[in-house]
């Protein structure tokens, strides 16, 4: 028997459980409607708690799961009384067993189980880094084959906490290609014989495997959080927060008001906070991200770079904003940078540089009023513990087993 079914955000045509990116009378989002309405946990130690609202048959096992946790040295500087942190990462003394340290492997725990439930064999995806690390972390775990497509600036970002396997088939991008050269190469890939596209923001399973990070604050808070933020690239986080702080409202105990979502980007790449600022919904190239790959080489957190993000789609981030009454910031890498090491040296952990921005950010939202004293707050620190998770493992590179010149090159130069 199915455990849900999937809805189109624009027409309302309804699917059965199956692996769907899109609708076939529209290209909006769908959605996940669960048949259980109420979050009950179930007795996993990890993300597999969640099983209610995950898109997959079996639950997930695994103590790799988002934690929350109440705040108080950096809380006490930012003179707020309700600061709650999303951690995803390796944080042993506060049960967080991210072994890749972000919360990509939220999204690949999920995404790797409906392939296998629905017959899928090999997965394609694009990653600037920390995605790319998470699946193929899955990969080993599972023995299911992944092809991931990653930048030159992200192969370093491709290491493991155990021994590659042969079923993660990395493919370099060479130097000259960002990340959304990146997605293009995947696209083609997926298209042989054989192969998946895990879809990005489209596949629900990604969406719902992230929407955990609210899932858990609101079970740790006891309530829907008044805000919510992050840090974003392609705004799938964002829209995952947003989607579980609605099946939140609609079950009922954890209050009726959604969490107002409050994102940043990275100086100079930021398509969709200047977008925001004027209230549009379509990112237009020549004024949002000019000289984008100038702009991509000069970002510092770089798996906040995407020049396709899903921010205007039916069901995507602009949407999510809309509906949140949402607020968007551009964060400089000296705030970055500022805003870590304050972070680090008062909660006694490391961060990556996404959450370093997503942090810059709570810092520019005091300072400006955007928040109260009071306010329950999520800071979703979505990547962390890299150094902590280096006292405890040996980490291995993944070897590429094959390099690409440009998104466009024949595939069969590839040799995959
Ligand atoms: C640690 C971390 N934070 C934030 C992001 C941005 O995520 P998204 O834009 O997909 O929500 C990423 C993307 O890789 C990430 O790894």
């Amino acid at each position: 028997m199915g455990r849900f079914k999937l809805k189109c955000l624009k027409c309302g045509r309804e699917y059965d459980q199956e692996h769907r990116l899109t609708c076939e009378n529209d290209d909006s989002f769908l959605r996940t409607e669960y048949f259980e309405k109420k979050l009950e946990l179930r007795n996993q130690p990890g993300i597999g708690r969640f099983h209610s609202w995950l898109p997959v048959q079996e639950e997930l096992i695994t103590d790799a799961g988002p934690i929350t946790y109440k705040s108080e040295a950096f809380a006490r500087e930012l003179g707020l009384s309700n600061l709650y942190i999303g951690f995803s990462g390796y944080w042993p003394e506060r049960s967080a067993f991210i072994k890749t340290c972000s919360f990509k492997e939220l999204e690949a725990y999920p995404t790797m189980q409906l392939l296998k439930e629905t017959g899928g064999k090999a997965i394609v995806l694009a990653s600037a880094g920390n995605t790319g690390r998470a699946f193929a972390h899955v990969s080993a775990l599972t023995g299911i084959d992944v092809y991931i497509v990653v930048p030159d600036s992200g192969i370093s970002s491709l290491w493991l906490p155990e021994e590659p396997t042969e079923s993660i088939h990395l493919i370099r991008m060479s130097p000259g290609n960002d990340y959304t050269d990146a997605i293009n190469l995947a696209g083609r890939i997926a298209k042989l014989p054989g192969m998946v596209p895990e879809g990005g923001a489209r596949n629900v399973a990604r969406r719902d495997g992230m929407g955990t990070v609210m899932l858990d604050a609101a079970v740790t808070i006891g309530r829907i959080p008044d805000h919510y933020f992050q840090a974003v690239g392609s705004g799938t986080g964002g829209i995952s927060a947003w989607e579980a702080s609605i099946r939140l409202r609609d079950d009922g105990r954890f209050g009726q008001k959604l969490a107002k979502l409050q994102l940043s980007q990275n100086l100079p790449f930021v398509p969709m906070y200047n977008a925001w600022q004027e209230r549009r919904r379509d990112i237009i190239p020549e004024l949002d991200m000019k000289n984008a790959k100038k702009q991509i080489e000069e970002t510092y957190a770089t798996v906040l770079t995407n020049r396709a993000p899903p921010y205007g789609v039916t069901g995507g981030l602009y949407d999510a904003l809309v509906d949140t009454d949402g607020i968007m910031y551009a964060v400089t890498k000296e705030e970055a940078l500022e805003a870590k090491s304050l972070f680090e040296s008062l909660e006694g952990i490391d961060i990556l540089s996404p959450s370093a921005v997503a942090v810059a950010s709570l810092l520019k939202a005091v300072e400006a009023g955007k928040v109260s004293r009071d306010d329950t707050i999520l800071l979703n620190v979505a990547g962390g513990g890299y150094k902590r998770l280096k006292e405890d493992f040996n980490l291995s590179q993944v070897p590429p087993v094959a390099t690409a010149t440009d998104p466009d090159m024949p595939l069969e130069e590839l040799n995959i």
